[in-house]
């Protein structure tokens, strides 16, 4: 068996960035930029008023001052002469600041009579003005490699980047095996149970920007898990799940191998995951998750969505690690690594009490998977110990 950081690097061998395309900035929210997007303007445009008041020379703006009010700027529609000695500008937040003047005085620090204001007794000290460019100039980058956020959206708008280029999404495909599964809102036989692993790889994979296509239930047959492998040609990786271990029905490593999938390991010292598999195979790759439905989530947290950051042209790293002190003691660790399910609050985590690898609610509770390196020491209580936020 090869640990954890061993299948990883052997996971980030078998896939590489994809294709850059060019979408619409309305599509850019996740996706991971392949190209520096380049300002094509300086923001803000002009010197422009961060307040409603009155533009005027800072020089003159003194307590008690009085000033003509020649005209006005709006945002949108700029005032067009030069602020002189003694005049002011009635301005609005984002208006652009007059020639002439380099102070804008807010407008409850005035008094205004028809088109005579006087200043009041204290007034501010800020100019209140943002000058040309200080958010960003003209051929200001955002660099690629990026994941995309809200935030950085907004600010390639700002920058008028109607259009950026980002890496194609990773199709992935995902074949659940076995005669015991049916589709949720199905009958299930009294035999039965509801397929539950590749919804919840699917929502993973929606929020990770790759594009998932669910394929039919494969039956534990050879034919069945063929017609599968053939239904997910086209996909850049192709996720299975369950058939992994060595039970008489476990038949997705064999039917893989027959169809040409270059294995690059089986079986990986951590807990839970163990009968993990991936290979190549012809233009995909091949990533063989084991059924129980933590071990399924469990190892697309820890290896599948790493593979899918590198697809994506981010760097080749594990999944990110925070950490926080343990609410209780623990005993000695297992000699598999092991990603227990807890829930950390306020700093502090707590392992949920049962670590069963079939336990879909005790995953949903938990917030974190807390790390045991294999052969871990027994741990007390306030001890700092590595988690994978989830
Ligand atoms: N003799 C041994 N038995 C087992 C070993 C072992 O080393 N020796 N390993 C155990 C471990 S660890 C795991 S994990 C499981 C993995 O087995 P498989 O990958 O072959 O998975 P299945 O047998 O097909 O299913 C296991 C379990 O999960 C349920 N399942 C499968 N697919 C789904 C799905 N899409 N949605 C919901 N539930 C699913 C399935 O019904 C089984 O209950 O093997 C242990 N056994
Ligand atoms: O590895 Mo299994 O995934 O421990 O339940």
């Amino acid at each position: 068996m090869i640990t954890v950081d061993e299948a990883l690097a052997h996971l980030f061998s078998l896939v590489s960035r994809l294709e850059p395309e060019t979408v619409p900035l309305r599509e850019a929210h996740g996706r991971v930029l392949a190209q520096d997007a380049e300002a094509r303007r300086d923001q803000p445009p002009f010197d422009a008023s961060s307040m409603d008041g009155y533009a005027v020379k800072r020089s003159e703006a003194v307590p008690g001052a009085s000033f003509d009010v020649i005209g006005e700027s709006a945002a949108g529609h700029g005032f067009d002469g030069t602020v002189n000695a003694g005049q002011a500008v009635r301005i609005f937040t984002g208006a652009p600041v007059p020639e002439g003047a380099d102070k804008v005085v807010i407008q409850e620090d005035v008094t205004r009579d028809g088109d005579r204001i006087t200043l009041g007794d204290r007034l501010e000290d800020k100019p209140n003005i943002r000058p040309r460019g200080d958010d960003f100039r003209i051929g200001d980058r955002v660099e690629a490699p990026r994941l995309l956020s809200p935030e950085d959206v907004a600010l390639l708008a700002s920058m008028n980047v109607a259009e950026v280029t980002v890496t194609r999404k990773p199709k992935v495909a995902l074949i659940a095996t076995g005669d015991e599964l049916v589709m949720p809102g199905e009958d299930p036989g009294p035999d039965q149970i509801i397929a539950s692993n590749s919804f919840g790889l699917c929502a993973l994979l929606d929020t990770l920007g790759a594009e998932p296509r669910m394929l039919p239930i494969a039956g534990d047959t050879r034919e069945a898990l063929e017609t599968a492998f053939d239904l997910a040609k086209g996909a850049d990786l192709v996720v299975t799940i369950g058939g992994a271990s060595v039970g008489d029905h476990d038949l997705v490593g064999a039917v893989a191998g027959d169809l040409g999938m270059d294995r690059a390991f089986y079986k990986v010292k951590m807990r839970p995951g163990k009968p993990l598999m991936a290979g190549r195979m012809g233009d995909a790759a091949m990533l063989g998750l084991p059924g129980n439905p933590v071990s399924a989530m469990v190892c697309g947290h820890i290896f599948m969505a790493p593979m899918i950051r590198v697809m994506q042209g981010l760097p080749a790293m594990p999944a990110p690690r925070l950490s926080a002190k343990l609410a209780t003691a623990m005993p000695p660790g297992s000699p598999r690594e092991h990603y227990m399910r807890a829930q950390v609050e306020d700093g502090t985590i707590l392992p949920e009490r049962s670590q069963d690898s079939g336990m879909l609610s005790v995953l949903a509770r938990a917030n974190a998977l807390l790390i045991r390196p294999a052969d871990d020491a027994p741990r007390a209580q306030g001890d700092w110990v590595d988690y994978v936020p989830i």
